[in-house]
């Protein structure tokens, strides 16, 4: 498949302006270094945003969600009608995600990339659908190249609304029955590894049905020798609701907004993205590690070897990057609000 047209423009981060940071931050009044992956996060913030007293301005949740062919295979315990109702519970406040950007005072957005179902407008609604769900990717790609291109623009287009409305943080949700086995797939194609390492439980698989999900897998992968390149991997294998991720990540680094990245769906939207504009990664946050097996080892090859949180969550919504948003509020408070050494007439180490 062709390069994306316009191609993503993300800003290096510059690297002296973190070590202008670093040092204000070492300079507050505290053992050097003591406020261990904090200052790593408001640093990294700060460079994001180009100044030395980042801010998180009208901090946004996007839930993508999109129904999967695939699920039609049998690779998860739950039917898909579960997609549209579970939209439906996002929009009602009902959900895991609803209450969470409840507590934790970021504003809810839900995206219609492609569910199987009519929605009535809602404002929590974007009902941007490219289609009524994904082929199955057992029998066809799951997407034509055109319904890409029009999933990864429309992504990017929500996110470029939000930075042009100033937002400078998003977290990154998704709902979508199979979609833990759409990303598993995107993870073994792009990464090399075994779908066994890859493939987990997602809603609740036991033994036998894990065991048949990744022969389901195998065979998916079997019938797409030739979908190697990251859009031609996105397009066989993937859903509308990560093509829209994808086009998120990079309008998001693109516009220099944070991104609080989710669970191991959002995490193998990363992975694409990141396929196509290695920088983006620098503008991830990764806010948690999931029980679900594959997230760890996923991390790991973008990188991330210290996520914030390590709760067990194996949900999605964007559960845990709603979770993770008071550790960054934290963060930024800390290098902008705490005094310095010479502020506060504190001694510093005498050796
Ligand atoms: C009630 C319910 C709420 C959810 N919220 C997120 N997911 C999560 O589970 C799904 C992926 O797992 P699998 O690949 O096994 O289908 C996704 O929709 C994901 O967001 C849910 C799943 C269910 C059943
Ligand atoms: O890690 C996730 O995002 C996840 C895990 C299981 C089910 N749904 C999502």
């Amino acid at each position: 498949m062709k390069q994306l047209f316009p191609p993503f423009e993300i800003p290096a981060l510059d690297t002296r302006l973190a070590a202008q940071l670093q040092h204000r931050f070492d300079r507050k009044t505290k053992p050097l270094g003591s406020l261990g992956q904090l200052e790593t996060l408001a640093v990294q913030l700060g460079a994001i945003q180009q100044r030395l007293d980042p801010q998180i301005v009208k901090p946004a949740m996007l839930v993508f969600a999109a129904d999967h062919g695939l699920a039609r295979a049998g690779v998860s315990p739950f039917p898909a009608e579960v997609t549209p109702q579970m939209v439906l519970n996002f929009l009602a406040g009902g959900a895991a995600i609803s209450v969470l950007c409840h507590s934790n005072q970021m504003t809810l957005k839900v995206i219609n990339a492609g569910v199987n179902a009519d929605f009535a407008p809602h404002p929590l609604l974007i009902d941007r659908p490219v289609a009524k769900g994904t082929a199955n990717s057992l029998e066809a790609p799951a997407m034509t190249p055109e319904q890409v291109r029009q999933a990864i623009e429309t992504g990017a287009q929500i996110v470029h609304e939000l930075a042009d409305d100033g937002v400078t943080l998003i977290g990154l949700g998704e709902m979508g029955i199979g979609n833990t086995s759409a990303a598993a797939l995107l993870m073994a194609r792009l990464t090399g590894e075994s779908v066994a390492a890859c493939a987990g439980r997602g809603t609740g698989l036991d033994d036998a049905g894990l065991a048949r999900k990744v022969a389901i897998l195998e065979q998916v992968l079997a019938r797409h020798p030739d979908a190697i390149a990251p859009l031609d991997a996105l397009a066989a294998l993937g859903g509308l609701e990560i093509a829209m991720l994808v086009g998120a990540v990079l309008a998001a680094a693109s516009r220099r907004v944070a991104i609080l990245v989710d669970g191991f769906i959002v995490t193998s939207a990363v992975l694409v993205a990141s396929k196509l504009a290695p920088g983006v990664l620098g503008y991830c946050v990764f806010s948690h590690c999931s029980g679900e097996q594959g997230h760890r080892l996923l991390l790991l090859h973008l990188g991330a070897s210290r996520p914030l949180l390590d709760l067990g969550l194996r949900l999605g919504e964007g559960s845990g990057a709603a979770l993770a948003l008071p550790l960054v509020r934290a963060a930024v408070d800390l290098l902008n609000r705490m005094a310095s050494f010479d502020e506060a007439g504190v001694s510093e180490r005498s050796e």
